[in-house]
């Protein structure tokens, strides 16, 4: 296939491209280097540096492209709840012009990255696509809103949608000739920043909150390898359907804590990791932990490293090599 990959020089979509391209389908990256590395898109696709906003620059009549994946965004759900209105224009703005771009271009099939923060905090554990949906920060809102986009979009126009929510990324794609892992400039997340403090960039690793109704009061989460993640989003290409928007939840069903995971991250780099209590970050769920039931029946995915452990080890590989 002829792909439009937009985001394709950040974390996840510089991952999902290798695979794709690797599987044999022709990769072109647009991407505004607002929070990616040029240096992460894959070398044998085509690079665009534009806004998602002038998508319809490749995305011309006549293109031929086969399916947009729609990566780019922002993405840290605290500076969500600082900075409200640059989220709803990054992420619903502009991604409403590319959705116009893909209508006006006739491209049959998109994918997009939405998010575990649509639903809040949960009512039932694991969460299921059907789980109320109540977004406790912007970012979370920002992603349900144009997961709404797209349903209509489905239905009015017969476009082939499927909204992958994914949970809490981690890992590093690590295989052969190839080292793609994370690099966000500020680090916001928990993984990496427990590697900087591993490494001495930092101090210690501060944890937002220790009284969350949870086992350790520290927030849970539930993390899902990159490299499994990637792998849905090519099952996903192949089971998106004219008229359908499908939505799917990918996780690995098991819930960590943020003291678990700062315990896990201490073991896989053999050092002592300082630990630190801070306030609660606005806007964080207690817990959420998936159920990816539907992703399992209907795309045949099975995550395959699905440890802390692996993900963290394959993460702390990356990061000595590629970062620190
Ligand atoms: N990392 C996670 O844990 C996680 C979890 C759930 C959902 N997601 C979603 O997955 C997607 C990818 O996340 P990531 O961790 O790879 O983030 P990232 O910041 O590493 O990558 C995002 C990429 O999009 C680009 N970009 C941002 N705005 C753009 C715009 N207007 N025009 C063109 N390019 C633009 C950035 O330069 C960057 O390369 C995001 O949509 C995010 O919301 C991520
Ligand atoms: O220095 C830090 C950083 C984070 N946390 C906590 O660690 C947990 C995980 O936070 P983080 O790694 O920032 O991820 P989330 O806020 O859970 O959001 C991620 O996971 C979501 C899906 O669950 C995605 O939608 C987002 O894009 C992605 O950033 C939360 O309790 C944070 O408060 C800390 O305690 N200290």
């Amino acid at each position: 296939m002829k792909l439009l990959v937009t985001g394709g020089a950040g974390y996840v979509g510089s991952v999902t491209s290798r695979l794709l391209l690797d599987a044999g389908h022709q990769v072109t990256v647009l991407d505004n280097l607002v929070t990616g590395f040029r240096e992460a898109v894959a070398p044998d696709a085509t690079f665009v540096e534009a806004d998602i906003r002038d998508a319809a620059q490749v995305l011309t009549p006549g293109s031929g492209f086969d399916a947009v994946l729609h990566f780019a965004g922002l993405i840290a759900a605290g500076e969500s709840m600082v900075k409200p209105e640059l989220y709803w224009h990054d992420n619903v703005v502009k991604s409403l012009a590319l959705l116009d771009a893909v209508r006006a271009a006739g491209v049959p099939r998109f994918i997009f990255s939405s998010t575990a923060a649509v639903y809040g905090n949960p009512v039932e554990l694991p969460i299921t696509e059907s789980a109320v949906k109540a977004p406790t920060n912007t970012y979370g809102a920002t992603k349900l809103t144009f997961d709404h986009a797209l349903t209509s979009e489905a239905f009015a126009h017969n476009l082939a949608a499927v909204s992958l929510r994914y949970f809490n990324v981690a890992g590093a794609y690590i295989s052969g000739d190839h080292e793609i892992g994370e690099r966000h400039d500020p680090e916001t997340h928990l993984i990496p920043i427990a590697l900087q403090v591993a490494a001495g960039k930092r101090e210690k690793l501060q944890l937002f909150g220790d009284d969350y109704p949870t086992i350790d009061g520290t927030c849970v989460r539930d993390y899902i390898h990159v490299e499994d993640l990637a792998r849905a989003h090519l099952l996903a290409l192949d089971a998106a359907t004219a008229g359908e928007h499908r939505i799917y939840n990918l996780g690995n069903g098991n819930g960590f804590s943020n003291k678990q995971v700062a315990e896990v991250a201490r073991e896989v780099t053999g050092t002592e990791l300082p630990v630190e209590i801070a306030p609660r970050r606005d806007g964080d769920p207690a817990t959420l932990v998936a159920s990816s039931e539907r992703a399992r029946e209907e795309l045949g995915w099975v995550p395959e490293k699905n440890t802390l452990q692996a993900m963290i080890g394959d993460a702390w590989t990356f990061y000595r090599k590629h970062v620190a």
